[in-house]
């Protein structure tokens, strides 16, 4: 299973329930890498997407909610990220990767069973209220790009990380 996430210096990703940055460039990326694949998410994440993108198109969506009683249309729910990753949403198709999408208390809850992580660095300082997991020596860069710059001006690069 796999992690996905943006972050501006500090590790910051969110703010107050939303991410304090529009980099067009990343939601593209983000759309590429998770492309037909099964992402798991948090009910604040969820309830974060603007309401066209609720259910992400083309994805199977999985949110995690403690609440018996939450349901959306095009989502699935699951009462943790444990039985997100193990339920029949680990039925996806052999070869399918599950990307877990935020936010930060998902990824927390994630991260020990994750083998891959795939990164956007801004080159950004904002407030924010959330950070992105640590990520420890235990992980080895598999790939960074150049840095590059927004149409909106924003820096950023995209890395990736595996472990075994
Ligand atoms: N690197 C990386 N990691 C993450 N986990 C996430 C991201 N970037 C971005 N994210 C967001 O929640 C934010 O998204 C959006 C925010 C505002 C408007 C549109 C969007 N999006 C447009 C494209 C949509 C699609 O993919 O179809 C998804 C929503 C999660």
């Amino acid at each position: 299973m796999a992690l996905i996430w943006a972050q501006a210096h500090d590790g910051i990703i969110g703010d107050a329930g939303s991410i304090p940055w529009h980099l067009p460039e990343d939601l593209a990326h983000f759309k590429a890498v998770t492309d037909a694949a099964t992402v798991v998410m948090g009910r604040r994440t969820w309830d974060s997407l603007p309401e066209r993108f609720r259910p992400l198109p083309g994805r199977r969506n999985v949110v995690v909610t403690r609440d018996a009683g939450w349901a959306a249309a095009g989502a699935e729910r699951a009462v943790s990220v444990e039985k997100a990753l193990s339920g029949d949403t680990a039925s996806t198709e052999p070869g399918t990767t599950i990307w877990v999408i935020g936010g930060g208390e998902v990824y927390r809850e994630a991260l020990a069973r994750a083998s891959r992580l795939e990164v956007t660095e801004l080159d950004l300082a904002v407030p924010g209220d959330t950070r992105a997991p640590a990520v420890d020596g235990e992980w080895t860069r598999a790939h960074a790009s150049e840095w590059m710059v927004s149409r909106t001006g924003i820096r950023y690069r995209f890395v990736g990380y595996e472990r075994p």
